[in-house]
């Protein structure tokens, strides 16, 4: 694993919320912002939209959507890939939340899927950790780098409120702006991917040839 001496976990419960502030400069931060609003082509439609690289993350099965085909990274993406793994994630989606929007609470616990970053662009945004009747808000400042990992990944929830500002812990109302994030997704057992990309394989029929040796084995 590369080294990463800013790369720590917030002193906070939930416990496993790795942070990094600064993971990008606000200069690459602006060309980035610059090339999503002006060259990227979104869903049309209001609220919350994304964009996938890598395989396609179907929110329904929560596991790759083995109808659309693996889409390489682009070039913009490439240095905002974590250097805290092994290897390149499996799964990358670029999420735009125009001001006020949000995610529901949920738990990113879906089994195919090992490691989990995050990374924040933008106007900031209050996340929320819930367990219980627990309440932990994060301010996910932008240009930040989160990884989930043990309790505030698999323990508790984690949302963003659907509103307009967010209050912060000493008063001050901030109003939401866009917001965009970046999520990085690594699958169990790297070796489908591989399998693909050098195969030119569609993921189904790898899929359905993982199922047909486990089912042998
Ligand atoms: O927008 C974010 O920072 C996190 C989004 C999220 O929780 C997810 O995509 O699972
Ligand atoms: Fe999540």
């Amino acid at each position: 694993m590369a080294q990463r001496p800013n790369f720590k976990e917030l002193p906070i419960k939930p416990s496993g919320i790795i942070w990094e502030d600064d993971f990008v400069d606000a200069e690459h931060e602006q060309r980035l912002l610059s090339l999503f609003t002006k060259e990227l082509e979104w869903p049309d439609r209001p609220g919350r939209i994304s964009l996938h690289y890598g395989y396609t993350f179907d929110y329904k099965t929560f596991d790759i959507d083995p109808e659309i085909p693996y889409k390489e990274f682009p070039e913009w993406l490439q240095p905002l890939i974590p250097p805290t793994e092994t290897r390149p994630p499996d799964q990358v989606c670029l999420q735009y939340y125009p001001p006020g929007a949000g995610i529901p609470p949920h738990v990113d616990a879906h089994a195919p899927y090992d490691q989990l970053y995050a990374l924040s662009l933008g106007a900031p945004a209050m996340m929320q950790f819930r367990r219980g009747e627990e309440r932990v808000e994060v301010d996910l400042m932008p240009r930040s780098m989160m990884q989930m990992t043990g309790d505030s990944r698999l323990h508790w929830t984690h949302g963003i409120k659907k509103r307009k500002n967010d209050t912060l812990p000493d008063g001050t109302i901030r109003p939401r702006a866009d917001r965009w994030s970046i999520t990085y997704r690594w699958l169990r057992g790297g070796s489908r991917r591989n399998g693909v990309e050098k195969e030119k394989r569609s993921v189904k029929a790898l899929a359905e040839k993982a199922i047909g040796e486990s089912q042998g084995a």
